[in-house]
């Protein structure tokens, strides 16, 4: 079985958002200091690293992580790639066929990691209805957020929301060609969680 792992690792100095808590991962016991066992203190944002965003993440009324439907994340994904892309709109992939595809992740850089937090591309909020129509269920993306890191309306996180997209962000698809895979992308089962790191991993459709 052939998998891709599209996740940014986690780690100490990982870039985050602006201002948000920063990765780490203490070692709380140690064997070579004569403890039994090694045990690790995490500490971390919901929103470091790939993550999903739960709907209550820009909305206090929607739906928080444990509360997301695991359907949403497992199942036949379409890689798009669009190289150099400022805005991601919907006349970029009208002419792509998705042929009931549900999942569909933007690769914008080939860059392992993907784009830095000062420059990454902006998903137009009209996207949304686009992707709706096409009975898409979520936006994966190889960039930090779905708007611009300045931005406090978060027009796209809203506008996905309406239409019923979860979001997926902070992928790293530098080893995935465009073409259509399955996906595995699982959350923490986190009470009132309004966003969560995932394992996310392609598996070649044959
Ligand atoms: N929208 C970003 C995260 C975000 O907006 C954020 C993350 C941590 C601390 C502050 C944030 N936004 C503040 O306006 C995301 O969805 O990951
Ligand atoms: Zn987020
Ligand atoms: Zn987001």
């Amino acid at each position: 079985m052939k998998f891709i792992d599209i996740t940014q690792t986690l780690r100490e100095n990982m870039n985050v958002w602006p201002g948000d808590t920063a990765f780490s991962y203490e070692p709380m016991l140690e064997t070579k200091k004569g403890d039994s066992v090694n045990v690790g203190r995490i500490t971390m944002s919901s929103h470091t690293g790939t993550h999903i965003d739960a709907p209550f993440h820009v909305n206090g009324e929607e739906k928080t992580m444990d509360e997301l439907s695991l359907d949403l994340f497992t199942g036949e994904a379409m890689v798009i790639e669009l190289d150099n892309i400022k805005t991601i709109d919907p006349s970029y992939i009208e002419s792509i066929p998705l042929n009931g595809v549900k999942k569909v992740l933007f690769k914008t850089t080939s860059r392992p990691g993907g784009h830095s937090y000062e420059d990454y591309p902006e998903v137009a909020p009209a996207l949304a209805d686009f992707l709706k129509q096409a009975g898409v269920h979520m936006i994966g993306v190889d960039f930090p957020s779905v708007d611009p890191l300045t931005s406090k309306e978060l027009k796209a996180h809203h506008a996905l929301n309406k239409a019923g997209i979860i979001i997926l962000e902070g992928l790293d698809l530098s080893q995935a060609d465009q073409g259509r895979y399955e996906l595995f992308c699982f959350p923490l089962k986190l009470k009132h969680g309004d966003g969560s790191p995932v394992r996310a991993v392609l598996k070649q459709l044959r």
